[in-house]
């Protein structure tokens, strides 16, 4: 009798500790499976060398490994550094609402360790624009010494982020962030500096030559208008003769100043050669572009430049070709669009030099 409890009792301890066994064992299995989605996050963070890459990694991937409502990713961007690099680049900020870019008298978030709790709208309103979540944590983003942004996580759940979880993990996850952040934004100002003119801070040839490419085959696509204007400074031989290689300088820039100042974002200036700088105007047909030269003609005229060391400030002038494909004919490749948009811009701008400087003549 005593025999059979004894069996009876084990069966069941036997049982019992197979159920247990099978449990950890389940355990383990989700464990390895979070641990491989882990390691597989960071290797695709590590791996971002461009900005798109990181912005992705962070707002798509970053809450499905994480099990998170959203993440976002606000940068200290002050001066308009980060933003007119990737604006240059074409990275259109509004493809990621999830980045975001910190006002200077913003809200007093943390700025050495993670703050984990409940969501609190005064404070955090400006890191979850778009989504309101129960619990937060906020990871300051910091490389040698300077705050660089923030990793914002948010939660549907209340118990997710609490003050007394242990912050260890997201510690490591906002260093390696921040590193991967800064390595993408050298990235893609050496990208920039790339396609910059040192001189004036426009766009180079090089860039111009690769964005009109780009902005033919579009306008062939969509069958678009697409105008480019070519400007050569008046008489530049004679400033620098004059006044010194400096005080050309100081010309170049200005007049690159006031172009840029008359053009939309989605325009490009670049300078193209010594004293010519090209305008590409997407959308704009000739009328347009005729229109937006003159403004640009007007603007140089209209004010002296004032030069460091001249006793008084130079009368500087610009002639302008215009030209346009209304829209890019497109049995021609767009190599062979760009030389021929050009090549009519050029020769309109000859007109103009002809016809007596300071004035805008059109193609065609
Ligand atoms: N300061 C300065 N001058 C430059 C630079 N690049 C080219 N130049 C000068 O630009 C001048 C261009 O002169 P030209 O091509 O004869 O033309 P222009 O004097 O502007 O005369 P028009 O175009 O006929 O009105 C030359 O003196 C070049 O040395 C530069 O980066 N800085």
């Amino acid at each position: 009798m005593n025999s059979a409890v004894d069996t009876q009792a084990l069966l069941e301890e036997n049982q019992q500790l197979h159920a247990e066994l099978q449990d950890l064992l389940e355990q383990a299995r989700i464990n390895q499976q979070i641990m491989q989605r882990h390691q597989a996050f960071d290797l695709r963070l590590i791996g971002s060398s461009e900005f798109r890459d990181l912005i992705e990694t962070a707002s798509l991937l970053m809450p499905n490994t994480f099990n998170l409502e959203i993440v976002t990713l606000a940068l200290v961007d002050y001066a308009f550094d980060v933003r007119r690099i990737l604006h240059d680049l074409q990275i259109g900020l509004d493809e990621y609402p999830n980045l975001l870019f910190l006002a200077e008298n913003g809200p007093a978030l943390p700025l050495e360790k993670p703050t984990l709790g409940p969501y609190q709208h005064e404070l955090h309103q400006s890191l979850f624009p778009t989504y309101r979540p129960a619990s937060v944590a906020i990871l300051p983003l910091t490389r040698h010494q300077k705050l660089i942004g923030y990793l914002a996580l948010g939660s549907a759940h209340e118990g997710r982020f609490t003050g007394n979880l242990a912050t260890d993990f997201i510690e490591r996850l906002a260093s390696v962030v921040a590193i991967c952040l800064e390595n993408v934004i050298n990235n893609e100002r050496l990208k920039h500096i790339g396609l910059t003119d040192p001189l004036t801070g426009v766009n180079n040839r090089r860039y111009i030559e690769q964005r009109m490419q780009e902005e033919i085959g579009r306008a062939q696509r969509e069958r678009s208008a697409l105008s480019c204007l070519f400007i050569d400074i008046d008489h530049f031989k004679r400033v620098n003769d004059k006044f010194g290689h400096q005080s050309g300088d100081d010309v170049l820039r200005e007049v690159a100043t006031r172009i840029k100042k008359e053009l939309r974002l989605s325009d490009s200036l670049g300078r193209y050669g010594g004293e010519e700088f090209i305008v590409l105007l997407t959308q704009a047909t000739l009328r347009d572009a005729e229109r937006i030269a003159e403004r640009i003609r007007a603007s140089v005229a209209q004010q002296a430049i004032e030069i460091a060391g001249a006793d008084e400030a130079l009368q500087v002038t610009v002639s302008i070709g215009a030209a346009s494909q209304t829209p890019p004919d497109r049995s021609m490749s767009a190599d062979q669009a760009r030389q021929k948009l050009i090549a009519s811009a050029d020769e309109a701008l000859y007109r103009a030099k002809e016809g007596g400087r300071n004035r805008v003549m059109l193609a065609g």
